[in-house]
C-alpha cells in the first residue's frame, strides 16, 4: 500500500445517534490520522460526549460507521466489543485504583508476565516523570500526579487511538498546560490518534492539530485552529472563540451601507438584514481632534465617533467599551497593555476591514 493510500487511523462518518426521538448527533464524520490530534469543540450538550461513547462502544449509534485503520469498528449490523478497538480512555473524572500501587495501577490492563508489566510501568511512569512513585499509592500523589498516572495508565496498552473528555478540567491553571503539553508529546510519539472533546476554545487551539467545531449535534466547521479563528463559518462559529461586535445593516445593490462605510455583500438579495462581525482586537482607537478623526483609508474605512463608556484593565490588554454617537450602540476595543481613558473622552473607531465577515442576520 502506497503512503498516499494510508486509511485515517480513525475515521468516522455520518455518525447519528437519536434519545427519545432527538437527534443529538446529526451526521458526523471525522478522520484522524496517527500522531494528529483532533478537538472536537462546543457548547455544553451539543453531543460531544455522546459521539465519544460510541467510538469508544459503550454507546452504539443509530447509523454511520466507525474504521480504525480501514477496518471496520462498527455499524448498525455490525459491532467489535470496547476492549477489543484498541481505544485508551482519559476522562475529567479518571478514578486510580485506590487498592493499588502507582506501578499496579499503570499495568492494570496488560495481559503480559509480571516482570514485563513492571517495565511498562517503570518506562511510561518514567516519561511523564514519576517512576520514583512506582510503589507510592494514590492517596500518596498530587492531583496533577494523579492526573499523569491516569495518562500512563492509558498509554500502556499502547493504543491506536486515544479519546479524552475535558481531561484537564479538574486541574487548577497552573498545573494544567504542563500537562496537557506532556500528554501532547506522549500521544504525538507514541502515534496515537486523538479525540480530544473540550468546550473551552483555549484548551482546543493549544492542544489541536485540527478543530471540528460542533453545534446542535452537527459539526459546523472543521480545521486548522488559525483557520477556525480568522475565516469563520457563521456568526455563531467566531463567538464561540472571543467577543464579538455586531452592525446590523441591510443590504442593497450588492453593498451594505454602516457608519464605517460600505460593505460588499456578493450575492445577496437587496433587502436582506446583514450582520458585519468584527472582534474587539480589530478596532483601531483615534483620539478626537476638534470634533475630527483620522481620514479614511482603504483598509481602515471610514472612521465613526463614540464616546468611552467603560475601560478594564485584563492583564496582557484593555477592554475599552464605546457608546457610538450614530445609533448610541455599544462597541467593544482591545488594546495592548494599559489604555484606561476617561468615561466620556471622545474617540473615533476604526475597523480592520479584511478582518470584518459579512452573514446574514438570520441565517
Ligand atoms: N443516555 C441518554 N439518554 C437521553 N439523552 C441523552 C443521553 N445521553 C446524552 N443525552 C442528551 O444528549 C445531548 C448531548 O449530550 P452530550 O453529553 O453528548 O453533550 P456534550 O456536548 O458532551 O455536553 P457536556 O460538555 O455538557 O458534556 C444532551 O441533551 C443530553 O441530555
Amino acid at each position: 500500500m502506497s503512503a498516499s493510500h494510508v486509511p485515517p487511523r480513525l475515521e468516522i462518518r455520518n455518525l447519528v445517534r437519536r434519545f427519545d426521538g432527538q437527534t443529538v448527533v446529526d451526521h458526523v464524520s471525522l478522520s484522524i490520522a496517527p500522531g494528529q490530534v483532533t478537538c472536537l469543540l462546543g457548547p455544553s450538550g451539543c453531543g460531544k460526549s455522546t459521539t465519544l461513547r460510541m467510538i469508544a462502544g459503550v454507546d452504539t449509534q443509530d447509523e454511520g460507521t466507525i474504521h480504525v485503520d480501514g477496518s471496520l469498528v462498527c455499524d448498525t449490523v455490525f459491532r467489535i466489543p470496547p476492549e477489543r478497538r484498541s481505544i485508551g480512555l482519559m476522562f475529567q473524572d479518571f478514578a486510580l485504583f485506590p487498592h493499588m500501587s502507582v506501578g499496579e495501577n499503570v499495568s492494570f490492563g496488560l495481559r503480559t508476565s509480571a516482570s514485563e508489566k513492571r517495565a511498562t510501568a517503570t518506562r511510561l511512569l518514567d516519561r511523564v516523570g514519576l517512576a520514583h512513585y512506582i510503589d507510592f499509592y494514590p492517596h500518596h500523589l498530587s492531583g496533577g500526579e494523579q492526573q499523569r498516572v491516569a495518562l500512563a495508565r492509558a498509554m500502556a496498552p499502547e493504543p491506536k487511538i486515544m479519546l479524552m473528555d475535558e481531561p484537564f478540567s479538574g486541574l487548577d491553571n497552573r498545573l494544567r498546560d504542563g500537562i496537557r503539553d506532556e500528554t501532547l508529546d506522549l500521544l504525538k510519539e507514541a502515534g496515537a490518534a486523538v479525540l480530544l472533546v473540550t468546550h473551552e476554545p483555549e484548551e482546543a487551539m493549544r492542544m489541536a492539530d485540527e478543530i471540528a467545531l460542533m453545534r446542535d449535534g452537527r459539526i459546523v466547521q472543521q480545521g486548522a485552529p488559525y483557520n477556525i479563528f480568522n475565516a469563520p463559518a457563521d456568526k455563531g462559529a467566531m463567538a464561540f472563540f472571543s467577543d464579538i461586535n455586531v452592525l446590523r445593516s441591510r443590504v442593497q445593490g450588492a453593498l451594505t451601507e454602516t457608519p464605517f462605510g460600505q460593505f460588499m455583500a456578493p450575492g445577496v438579495a437587496d433587502g436582506t438584514e446583514v450582520d458585519i462581525v468584527f472582534r474587539p482586537q480589530h478596532v483601531g482607537i483615534d483620539f478626537d481632534r476638534g470634533g475630527k478623526g483620522p481620514h479614511p483609508t482603504v483598509i481602515a474605512g471610514t472612521p465613526a465617533r463614540g464616546v468611552v463608556r467603560r475601560a478594564r484593565f485584563m492583564g496582557s490588554e484593555s477592554l475599552v467599551e464605546f457608546l457610538m454617537d450614530h445609533d448610541q450602540q455599544v462597541l467593544k476595543a482591545t488594546v495592548p497593555n494599559v489604555f484606561l481613558p476617561k468615561v466620556g473622552t471622545p474617540m473615533w473607531l476604526t475597523l480592520r476591514r479584511d478582518r470584518c465577515f459579512v452573514f446574514p442576520a438570520n441565517p
